[in-house]
Formats: structure tokens, C-alpha cells, sequence
């Protein structure tokens, strides 16, 4: 009988550690679950973006005007204004758009010396003051670039010097990358100061490069130079072109996704050269210095350098930031990113352009060796473009480089006179005014959209104005959708009609609000006013 008992206990004991062991887990898993399906469903804007959303919208400028826009803006396009290299650049183009933005802009440029005055830096950049008439109020800067990469002539399907409208879209270089800001900030100003008459009280400044495309030391350099001799020391924001309103860029989400860039990749050429024997291409050696480097190139694209998606990075926040605006999986994906960061990351690494936010990117693109077919060469070199993530250095990189190549015959040098190191974070938070207003001003002009903060991956002139302000930003009012991603430096370049349109609102808007900013506080309206 004991005995029988004793055996029932330990049965019980067994079943209920047997309980335990198995049950324990699954209700841990189920209230993991459940966390995570609650965060899911009450995933919301936060209050401070709701706030920033207009309660109304609809554009200022009406379309007579616009048509008149429509037309200076192609024939903006239609000027060849191409940088090949900085001692190759289209003078007589650029001496051309001098004179047009001289004639189409008249006001802008000379006779209102009260409100406005204009500096012609290097030969063909421009730099606009537009006093205020509060000095209390820090200034801002308004960047963009009149300079395009060249073209492909034969592989485009459109004159890219035409601006070819054909009723949805304009097509044309420049057109995306960098004129519409050009042209979109002369036609606000214009508006803004002579047919709004606005009273201006927060100075700001307009500047325009001539030479973005092949380094911008003439021309942004030059700029940031003139307004330091100036005596300006501080900016409130700068503004300049960089990521744009992208559909399709993130996956589950089908809203605009109007990207700000807060950061920017620094950027590095680095050489990998190796140095050995020449010889008879009949008596070729076992190793032959194409061999050596192909065979590193090809390891540094078999290991490319670490990615990085933790919850101190930017990206974080642009996920967490479009978590309201996704498919519900990826609400889900993207409210607990604290569990789906790992695949979330893998997924980034899976497409070029999330890839080159989340790591160093590593782009082989030139080589030289050899000069005849039947002598094998003595020196091969190949030349990587890296584009450094905030969270290395260009140190670590390079590193990284020599120890992935772990061949001590190959010379990994870095190009001292062109490397840009990562930029500062900006402020993005709800504590940010100057994010803040520009997500207001981007909000009412793409009310379809949501605003979120993201590291730009390539580089633009703000290196030259990072010592001027720490809320650095980088946006231009385009559309882009993913698919589009190859005509930006590629063939047949494009705008929406429309979105030109938005173009000029946005600077305007953008103006207003900057106007406002201190001298009244910012309209904000609780959600049920909407
Ligand atoms: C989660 C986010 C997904 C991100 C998807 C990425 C979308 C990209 C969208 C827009 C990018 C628009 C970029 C326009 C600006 C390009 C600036 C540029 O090309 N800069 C040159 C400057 C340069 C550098 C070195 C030179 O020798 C010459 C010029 C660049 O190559 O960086
Ligand atoms: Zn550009
Ligand atoms: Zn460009």
C-alpha cells in the first residue's frame, strides 16, 4: 500500500515537473505572443507627429504661374550644365545658366538690395542673403546644386537636354538630382518676397553649388568660406538635397515614406595594390599581381565589412517611426523590433539600397593593370569606394579591409585627400524644433506621407556646412519610388509634373514656417480636430 502510494506521489511529482517543463515554456511563448500582438494593435503615431500634420491642405501657387514655373524650370533643364571632373566642368553652359537665373529671376537679382542681395561665388555658384528684421533670430541655409553627372547619350530614350514633357512626367538630367531644387527655391523666393510680400524676420541664405557632382570644393566650399568671412558663425538649420518621399522603400509599408536624412556615410577611396614580378606571359609565375588582386577584390565582396541595426541606431527609429503605417505583419515586425532585429536586419542586407543603411558599403570600380597582352605586369591595382557607416571609422574599415584580404603582399592605402569621415547625428526627436518644422512644412505639402529620420547614404555638399549648425538635414521634395532608383545618375531621369509643383510649395511653406518659428508658436490642433 506505502509502496503504492509512494509511487503515485512521484507519478504526480513527475507529471506535475513534466507539467512544468513543457507547459512553463508555452505560456511563456504565449504571453510573448500576446506582448507582442498588443504592441502590434496599439501601434499609433505618436502625438507629436499627429500634431505636426495640417489640418487643411491644397497648393498656393495657382496654375497660371505654375505653367510659367513649368517653362523656366525646362529651360533650366535644357542647359547642359555637366561636371565630368573638377577640372572638366561646362563653362559655357554654366556661364549660360548664369545669365538665366540672372534674367528669369530679375528680382532676385539686383534692385531690392533692402531684401535681398546675391553673390556670385567661383565664377558660377550663387549665394543669396535675405536679410530679416530680427537679428534675435538665428539664420538658416537653403543648399542645393546646378551641376548634373553626364550622360549616356545613346542609352536614354528621351533628348536629356529636351526636358521632354509628355503629360505625367518631365524627363531630362537634372531633373530629380539637383535643378528642381534650384529652381524650386528661386520660384518660392521670388514669390515669398515680391508677390506674398512677405515681411521677412529670420534671415536666411540660399546657396547654390556649380560643382556638387565632382566634390563641391569650388563651389559649396567656396560658399561656407564667403558666410564665415561674413562674420556668420551659427545657422539654425541647413538644409540640402539627400533622401526624398520614397514609395516601395521599406517592405510592408505602402505609405510615402518622407526620409529625412539626419546623418550622412562618410566616404573613402582606398587603393589595394600589389607590387611583383613582371615577366614573360609564356613563363607566367603561379601568382600574377592581376591574380593577387583579383583574388582580394573578390574577398573583400565575399566578406563585406559588419552591419550594424541596434536600438541606438537611426534605423531603428525609421522603423519603429513607419510601424503605424505598415501591413500588420510588419506592425508586428516593426512594433517589437527589440525581438525581430535580427530579421529585420537580414532583410535589410538582402536589397542594395536598405544594405547601404545598415553597413559600410564596399564598391570595387576601377582597375589598372597591364599595358600589352603577352607581358604579365608587374602592378595591379583596384580602387574601392567604401561609403563608412556612422558607427565605424574610417580606421576600423580599412582594418577590416587588410584583414579580409590577409595576403601581407597587398598594399591597402587610403587616398588622404578625399576621405570624409561620418556625419554628426541631427536632432530628429519631438524635441527638435528645427525637425519638427520640417516635418510640418514636408507634412503639408505631402499630407499622404509620414516623416521619419534616416542616415543618407551617399554624400552632398552639407560636408561644407556641418561647422555652421548641428541640425543638419538632407531632403529633397521628390518622389521616388524604388523602382526608379537606377534612372538617379542613370538613363531617362525624371520629375512628375506634379510634383514640381510640390517642389515650389515645399520651399515656400518652408520659408513661412521658418518665419514663424520663435516670433509665434507653431498651430497645433488635438486630434479630433481633424
Ligand atoms: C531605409 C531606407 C531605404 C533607403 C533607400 C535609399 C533611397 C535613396 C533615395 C534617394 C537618394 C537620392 C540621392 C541624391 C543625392 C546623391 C548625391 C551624390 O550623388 N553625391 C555624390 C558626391 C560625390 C562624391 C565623390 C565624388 O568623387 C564625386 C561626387 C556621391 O557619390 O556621393
Ligand atoms: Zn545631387
Ligand atoms: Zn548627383
Amino acid at each position: 500500500m506505502l509502496a503504492w502510494l509512494t509511487a503515485r506521489g512521484t507519478k504526480r511529482r513527475r507529471w506535475i515537473a513534466c507539467g512544468l517543463g513543457v507547459g512553463l515554456p508555452v505560456l511563456v511563448l504565449l504571453a510573448l505572443v500576446l506582448a507582442c500582438l498588443i504592441n502590434a494593435w496599439s501601434v499609433s503615431e505618436p502625438d507629436w507627429h499627429y500634431q505636426l500634420r495640417p489640418s487643411g491642405s491644397g497648393h498656393l501657387i495657382n496654375d497660371s504661374l505654375f505653367e510659367e514655373r513649368l517653362g523656366r524650370f525646362q529651360a533650366a533643364l535644357r542647359i547642359p550644365t555637366i561636371s565630368v571632373d573638377a577640372r572638366n566642368l561646362n563653362e559655357s553652359a554654366l556661364e549660360e545658366f548664369k545669365n538665366f537665373l540672372q534674367t528669369s529671376f530679375p528680382r532676385l537679382h539686383g534692385g531690392n538690395e533692402d531684401k535681398i542681395t546675391c553673390e556670385v561665388v567661383s565664377n558660377y555658384s550663387f549665394l543669396y542673403e535675405i536679410k530679416g528684421s530680427d537679428e534675435s533670430l538665428t539664420p538658416y541655409l537653403l543648399a542645393a546644386h546646378l551641376d548634373v553627372v553626364p550622360v549616356e547619350e545613346d542609352k536614354w530614350n528621351y533628348d536629356p537636354f529636351e526636358a521632354m514633357k509628355d503629360g505625367e512626367y518631365i524627363y531630362a538630367r537634372g531633373a530629380f538630382d539637383d535643378k528642381h531644387a534650384v529652381m524650386g527655391i528661386l520660384e518660392a523666393l521670388d514669390y515669398f518676397l515680391f508677390t506674398k510680400n512677405e515681411s521677412v524676420k529670420r534671415t536666411f541664405y540660399v546657396g547654390i553649388g556649380h560643382d556638387e557632382e565632382v566634390s563641391g570644393r569650388q563651389g559649396a566650399a567656396k560658399i561656407a568660406e564667403v558666410l564665415h568671412n561674413r562674420g556668420v558663425k551659427t545657422m539654425d538649420f541647413v538644409l540640402d538635397e539627400g533622401f526624398v518621399v520614397l514609395t516601395n522603400a521599406l517592405p510592408g509599408v505602402q505609405v510615402p515614406v518622407a526620409l529625412v536624412g539626419v546623418s550622412e556615410k562618410g566616404y573613402a577611396e582606398v587603393s589595394v595594390s600589389v607590387d611583383g614580378v613582371s615577366g614573360h606571359s609564356s613563363m607566367p609565375p603561379k601568382e600574377s599581381a592581376i591574380g593577387i588582386i583579383s583574388k582580394a577584390v573578390s574577398r573583400l565582396e565575399a566578406y563585406p565589412q559588419p552591419h550594424f541595426f541596434d536600438s541606438s541606431s537611426v534605423e531603428y527609429t525609421t522603423l519603429e517611426t513607419a510601424a503605424p503605417h505598415s501591413s500588420f505583419l510588419y506592425k508586428l515586425i516593426y512594433s517589437n523590433l527589440w525581438l525581430f532585429k535580427n530579421i529585420v536586419s537580414n532583410q535589410f542586407l538582402e536589397s542594395a539600397s536598405t544594405a547601404a543603411t545598415v553597413r559600410t558599403t564596399t564598391a570595387p570600380t576601377l582597375f589598372n593593370a597591364g599595358y600589352k597582352i603577352n607581358v604579365v605586369p608587374s602592378t595591379a591595382t583596384a580602387y574601392i569606394n567604401h561609403r563608412v557607416h556612422p558607427k565605424q571609422t574610417i580606421e576600423d574599415v580599412l582594418e577590416y579591409d587588410r584583414e579580409v584580404i590577409g595576403d601581407s603582399r597587398v598594399n591597402v592605402t587610403l587616398n588622404t585627400d578625399t576621405y570624409i569621415r561620418p556625419h554628426p547625428i541631427s536632432p530628429y526627436g519631438p524635441d527638435s524644433p528645427q525637425y519638427k518644422l520640417l516635418a510640418r512644412s514636408i507634412l503639408e505639402v505631402f499630407p499622404q506621407s509620414f516623416v521619419a529620420p534616416g542616415t543618407m547614404i551617399a554624400t552632398t555638399d552639407t560636408k561644407y556646412y556641418l561647422n555652421f549648425s548641428k541640425n543638419v538635414y538632407r531632403f529633397a521634395p521628390t518622389f521616388l519610388d524604388i523602382e526608379d532608383m537606377p534612372r538617379l545618375h542613370g538613363h531617362d531621369e525624371r520629375i512628375r509634373v506634379e510634383n514640381y509643383r510640390e517642389v515650389v510649395d515645399f520651399f515656400f511653406r518652408l520659408m513661412v514656417n521658418a518665419n514663424q518659428v520663435n516670433a509665434r508658436p507653431l498651430h497645433v490642433h488635438a486630434r479630433n480636430e481633424l
